[in-house]
């Protein structure tokens, strides 16, 4: 199978696309045809719901999961083979993410960050190629180069982490009281390594296939960590593990299931070898957790509360709905209504034994505070955060994610003191497939909807889409109100944080939603229905603030070139009739521009696409081809 690799980059970056993996993507081609349809048929379930003005139900028992032999009744039963879980799984207490590379950096700085994360003493490190890892140029490549770098224990990344593990003694010996690393080299082996995957609805920027169409960013990113790395893995006696996001139906699963085998089989590694953990980030797949179980067989470990795309696909599924309205974004917490409800459902499923007696982990969600801010604000965030990861112990979770290496060693005590190395097969009640059942799981409670919510919705969102188009598609973030405040620390945001902000916004002015408080400034008052006007007074403001923000805050030079794009787009976003399925649609299709007016054109081309043929533009817009390899 031909393919078409944008540039030059075949001969730039040999190091990745190796010969075996180059061989690897052609003969998952085929993948492609199959994922595309997968995606158009995702679209119009969401179209033909919104239409019908109806919500997601249950599989029928009696049906066949989608691309399986298997009867969703025996999935749920758990009559499939499973997988056991690997000892380098066993204890995943602490599991940090982040992305391996950065935005315009040389490679021994940009390689500094794997460095942080294999000596920051988590149990595994989820390296990200999606929601966090920028994709302004050649990051995705970066992202690949760095990780196969330091899984070589290359000498360019050896010289890298000696020097990061004296940093991080120093940060240690101020924060901790100690040394968080005794011995470099020996804390290099400790971290399980992970690499997440773009979901199946992104496509790759650099590769096409011989008809021109972009390849599936799943099949890239997975095939080239894979081969790249697999040799090198098995050799320190480490699983090859991935994380898998988004997947939305058990069907889609399935995808990813022979994706998986065909790579195996490519490389000659037994079928079931690659062990991966699914992201449960979508209402649909709350639906089909056992069934997702299932399709993925022996290739599956364990499901991770996916909090915040969760919230996002909620508001979405429900976008038709006009009573289903989100609270501010601070209420919904993982005991609100429908997540409560959600983290109960993935607790139990993962604990329902398999036809061998395996069960599955569950990881628990993000904790997105960093320990960066005036000493009373870090002590009231850290005991906060301590506490959220106390309750997620309790409630059954084997170990929780954290987005930054400096919380680690904070938040892992809450599992050390319990000492059991995971909570695998603890009882739960069977799950239960009823109209109760899914009716809690869009279960909206009265929690705050105000002004202040508003303004740190809106606030953040426009610096996030900023921040993405200065190649941080994760970055640390809090209200223009709170700058230079200290007690006020900036959290973690990524895609994921990012458009729940916008698809808030969206629900709160296309559905009326009703403010609970008072507000002095605006005039506003409990019982104000927001409004479109509400709305574009607010965006005015809060930009108004980012202008005049300090550069520590936003970047001087982005003020004339991504952040008027990122208002352009979180205007077009929020104010369409026709809510846009993907945020990160707008934002991809504008990487690497700086012009306003270009972009206001792609935004325009995108909800044109959208509205009168119903379909995304997924593909990279500037793709120059070269000559094909074959
Ligand atoms: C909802 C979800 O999908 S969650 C999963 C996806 N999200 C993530 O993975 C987010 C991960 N976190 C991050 O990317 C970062 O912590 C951020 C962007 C939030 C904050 O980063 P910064 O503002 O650079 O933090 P800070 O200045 O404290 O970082 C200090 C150093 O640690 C590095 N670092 C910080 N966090 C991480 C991380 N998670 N992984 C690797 N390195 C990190 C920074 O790059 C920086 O390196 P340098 O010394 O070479 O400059
Ligand atoms: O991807 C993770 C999430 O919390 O969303």
């Amino acid at each position: 199978m031909t393919l078409i690799i944008r540039d030059n980059l075949q001969e730039t970056y040999k190091d990745v696309y190796t010969d075996e993996a180059l061989a690897a993507l052609s003969a998952l081609v085929p993948f492609n045809q199959r994922i595309k349809t997968a995606m158009a048929d995702r679209l119009k379930r969401r179209a033909d719901r919104q239409k019908t003005k109806t919500r997601i139900t249950f599989l029928e028992p009696e049906s066949l999961i989608p691309g399986t032999a298997i009867a969703v009744q025996d999935a749920r039963d758990g009559q499939f083979e499973g997988s056991v879980i690997p000892a380098d799984l066993q204890r995943q207490w602490i599991q940090g993410t982040g992305p391996a590379a950065k935005p315009n950096a040389p490679v021994e700085n940009s390689i500094r960050n794997v460095a942080y994360a294999l000596l920051s003493g988590a149990d595994g490190w989820m390296f990200d190629g999606e929601d966090a890892l920028g994709q302004i140029t050649t990051m995705s490549l970066d992202n690949q180069r760095n990780l196969k770098l330091a899984i070589h224990k290359d000498p360019v990344f050896l010289k890298v982490a000696e020097q990061v593990a004296q940093e991080m003694n120093r940060w240690s010996n101020s924060f901790l009281g100690r040394e968080m690393i005794t011995d470099w080299e020996t804390q290099l082996n400790f971290t399980t390594k992970i690499f997440r995957a773009r979901g199946l609805h992104l496509d790759d920027r650099h590769i096409r296939d011989a008809d021109g169409t972009a390849l599936a960013a799943s099949i890239v990113d997975a095939t080239l960590y894979v081969v790249n790395n697999h040799q090198a893995l098995q050799k320190a006696g480490s699983s090859i593990v991935l994380y898998l996001p988004k997947i939305q139906t058990a069907g889609e699963a399935a995808v990813w299931n022979d994706l998986l085998d065909a790579l195996e089989s490519q490389i000659g590694l037994p079928a079931g070898t690659i062990k991966v953990y699914v992201l449960v980030e979508q209402l649909e797949a709350t639906h089909q957790l056992m069934e997702i179980r299932a399709a993925l067989g022996k290739h599956f470990v364990g499901y991770n509360t996916g909090r915040w795309d969760y919230i996002n696909s909620v508001s979405d599924a429900m976008a038709w709905d006009k009573t289903f309205i989100n609270p501010n974004i601070e209420a919904i917490t993982m005991t609100y209504g429908y997540m409560r409800n959600y983290e109960d459902r993935v607790r139990r499923a993962v604990n329902t034994p398999d036809l061998h007696g395996n069960f599955a982990l569950w990881q628990g969600g993000m904790e997105p505070n960093i320990p960066v801010g005036s000493e009373a604000g870090v002590a009231a965030s850290m005991e906060k955060a301590v506490a959220g990861a106390g309750r997620e112990q309790r409630e059954g979770a084997s170990g929780k994610w954290v987005a930054h290496w400096k919380m680690v060693h904070i938040v892992r005590p809450v599992w050390e003191k319990v000492g059991e190395a995971n909570q695998l097969g603890r009882e739960f009640p069977r799950l239960t497939y009823t109209q109760a059942d899914a009716d809690g799981l869009i279960l909206i409670e009265p929690a705050p909807t105000d002004i202040r919510g508003a303004r740190n919705l809106v606030s953040v969102a426009l610096q996030y889409g900023n921040a993405f188009g200065q190649g941080m598609q994760a970055a640390a973030l809090k209200p223009a109100d709170f700058f230079g405040n200290d007690d006020i620390l900036y959290l973690m945001e990524d895609m994921a944080t990012g458009e729940i902000r916008l698809s808030i916004l969206w629900e709160w002015v296309h559905k009326g939603a009703v403010l609970t408080d008072d507000d002095p400034e605006t005039g506003t008052k409990a019982g104000t229905v927001f409004s479109e006007e509400l709305y574009q007074k607010l965006v005015a403001e809060e930009y108004e603030k980012l202008l005049k923000a300090a550069s520590k805050d936003v970047y001087e030079s982005s003020k004339t070139t991504t952040l008027p794009i990122a208002l352009a787009i979180a205007n077009v976003y929020t104010l369409s009739a026709v809510k846009p399925p993907w945020f990160i649609d707008l934002l991809n299709i504008n990487l690497n521009n700086l012009d306003l007016d270009v972009a206001k054109k792609r935004i325009q081309l995108y909800m044109n696409t959208l509205v009168e043929d119903g379909k995304r533009i997924t593909e990279n817009l500037d793709f120059v081809a070269t000559s094909p390899y074959v």
